[in-house]
């Protein structure tokens, strides 16, 4: 018999050696890992055998089972399921399959140094296969492939290496063998097994029995949690499904759990997480719910059974009436699934909307917002049908404090006169709110909505008004703060209409090109400058996103912008006074260009010639210093 040797992937390795040394206090997870995976595979292979019934009808009844032997101190965790082949063996247990694995290797990359921290977050995250090393010094897998008649026995000490071979006259499935470590005693007792078994894996829908033979003992209930009656279910049964099903590891932040009735019959159990799955902006959008039709598995990838701005849920839809033997690729066109789709979106949606209305506990929907708001947002410009309703669940962060703002609150809080819905755009909350092009309406006390996702470029445009009041950017157009009752305007402070117009004609003339328009601003107090776009040009956040993600040259022109002087402004009064001399056009070209270019910088834009920049600042404060 050839034996082959093979390395782990350098993750793999890694892994492995923090879980051997980490003192970890839930070591006992590590059996609801290796059960998980057992009753997957006879999910698998129900699944297959549908359109291929010779898969498992010499061995039909699927079900997982613990056997001990006290004297080798070994723990096997046998499953009829659909077992692996060399391939699979090399890929699945040579490398890091496991998406909560992958996000627990990414988490390691974050946080500094390894020790502690780590231990902890093991517990958080679980690491499937591997975690079966923390109980086990050795661990053996014995495995035949459903339809293949070729063996394999997989084996490593968890230390870079595995071994594979080929063994004869195996059954179908996998069998796990641990060589249990020093000390583990415990998981050879079986009340301390059935223990663990009640505590993880009681939801699983195949028996697990101890022991062999006709008389072995069910450790597990053995129905599908979600064909149980509610009543019947605890909150840690529902917990412990969630991460079953989610592959999570948070507490679910809401239980979602109806059986629909009349012309469609289906089951669902779906969870709303409470923590931000890792993978949440992948762009492949892909949900994660799984798809039972009869409570056999089909698939955890049925596109159309949940839109792509609900991607966050997990759990299960166990469907009466489609037809079992429906292959993954018929599903997306069948009509069935649509209506199962229209339901479920309907019943999220209206459970969501009693959260948001629930004013007592808006610090919970405030935390659910901060981690999947920005996708909610995708179903505004995505699915018309339940915009209102989309739009009911909005929250914004706004200049008028720290707290989290609903249209309605905003509308509700509008200044007489004032008939738009005021926003503003970028990167993050703090250089928001020390934008220049916001002063005005804080002087007025009119209130800003702060857009930090950048989906918001694509549903504010797409949804346009909200209750006939339209959405409008401060950094757009004018400012319509003349109409807006509130404040105090100082015309006293500022420069007659009359002096400001040899200056915006000097500036115009100076700067060419390089702008769209100079002129007075309405909503400048105390920046002297601001740069603000045209009504039909691209907004400048816009601009900069799309530049930042390729989907404009970097060096693509742009539109270009209009620069608003504050007449108000000390600088901007002398500068008038001294653009009426005669010859002030050359005098003043270098302030012209600095105004331009400390407005561009406030933006947070680059310079085109930083060079210049420099050379005229420098002069400028020698001149300011003589
Ligand atoms: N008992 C088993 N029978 C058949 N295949 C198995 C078995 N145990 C593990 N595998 C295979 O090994 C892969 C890796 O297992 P692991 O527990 O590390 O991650 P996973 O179960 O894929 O992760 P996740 O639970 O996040 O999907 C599985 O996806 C599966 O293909």
């Amino acid at each position: 018999m050839t034996e082959e040797r093979l390395s782990f992937q350098a993750e793999v390795s890694r892994l492995l050696d923090i879980v051997a040394h980490s003192l970890y206090s839930e070591k006992e997870v590590f059996l609801r890992e290796l059960v998980s995976n057992a009753s997957d595979s006879c999910d698998r292979l129900r699944y297959a055998a549908l359109t291929q019934p010779e898969l498992s009808s010499d061995d039909p009844d699927l079900k997982v089972r613990l056997l001990t032997d006290k004297e080798a101190r070994t723990l096997t965790v046998v499953d009829n399921g659909i077992g692996m082949n060399r391939e699979d063996l090399v890929e699945n247990l040579g490398t890091i399959a496991r998406s909560g694995t992958a996000a627990f290797m990414n988490s390691l990359k974050t946080e500094s140094g390894e020790g502690k921290k780590d231990v902890n977050l093991i517990g958080q995250f679980g690491v499937g296969f591997y975690s079966a090393f923390m109980a086990a010094d050795r661990v053996e897998v014995l495995t035949r492939k459903a339809g293949e008649s070729q063996g394999w026995r997989w084996l490593s000490d968890g230390k870079g290496e595995f071994t594979i071979s080929q063994v004869d006259n195996l059954p179908r499935g996998a069998k796990i063998i641990l060589h249990l470590r020093e000390g583990d005693d415990e998981y050879l007792e079986e009340n301390r097994l059935g223990a663990i078994v009640r505590k993880y894996s009681d939801h699983i829908a195949i028996p697990i029995l101890f022991g062999d033979g006709e008389d072995a003992k069910s450790l597990n209930s053995a129905s599908a949690l979600w064909t149980r009656s509610k009543n019947e279910i605890t909150a840690d049964q529902y917990k412990e499904f969630y991460h079953h099903v989610g592959h999570a590891f948070d507490d679910p932040w809401l239980t979602l759990h109806w059986r629909a009735e009349g012309a469609l019959e289906y089951t669902n159990l779906l969870f709303v997480p409470s923590a931000k799955p890792f993978d949440l902006f992948d762009p492949k959008r892909a949900h994660r719910v799984k798809l039972y039709v009869k409570r056999v598995f089909i698939t955890d990838a049925a596109e159309g059974l949940i839109p792509p701005y609900l991607r966050f849920v997990r759990g299960v839809v166990d469907s009466e009436d489609l037809p079992l033997n429906i292959s993954r690729e018929m599903l997306q066109h069948n009509p069935m699934l649509a209506k199962i789709r229209a339901g479920l979106t309907r019943r999220i949606l209206s459970e969501l909307n009693k959260k948001a209305k629930d004013t007592e506990n808006a610090a919970e929907y405030a935390t659910f917002w901060e981690n999947f708001g920005a996708v909610l947002k995708e179903g505004l410009y995505e699915d018309y049908e339940h915009r209102d309703e989309l739009l009911k669940l909005l929250r914004f962060r706004t200049t008028a404090g720290d707290g989290l703002v609903s249209l309605d609150e905003y509308v509700a809080r509008m200044k007489e006169g004032q008939d738009t819905i005021f926003t503003i755009s970028g990167d993050d909350v703090d250089s928001l709110l020390r934008s220049p092009q916001l002063e005005g309406f804080k002087a007025k006390g009119v209130e800003v909505l702060l857009l930090t996702d950048p989906v918001d470029e694509f549903w504010v445009p797409s949804v346009g008004v909200y209750e006939t009041k339209p959405f409008k950017s401060v950094t757009r157009g004018g400012a319509d703060l003349g109409k807006i009752q509130g404040g105090e305007d100082k015309p006293e402070e500022k420069a007659p209409e009359g002096e400001l117009v040899d200056l915006l004609a000097l500036l115009k003339l100076t700067l060419g090109e390089a702008v769209k328009d100079v002129r007075k601003s309405e909503r400048l107090t105390n920046s002297a400058v601001c740069l603000v776009s045209d009504d039909n040009d691209m907004d400048m956040h816009l601009e900069r996103l799309l530049k930042q993600h390729k989907q404009l040259g970097a060096d693509a022109a742009g539109a270009r912008r209009i620069l608003e002087i504050n007449p108000s402004h000390p600088l901007i009064k002398r500068l008038a006074d001294r653009a009426k001399i005669e010859g002030a056009a050359t005098a003043l070209e270098d302030a012209a260009w600095l105004l331009l270019d400390q407005a561009r910088i406030v933006e947070g834009e680059s310079l085109p010639d930083p060079a210049a920049f420099a050379r005229r600042l420098a002069s400028a404060m020698e001149k300011g210093l003589a």
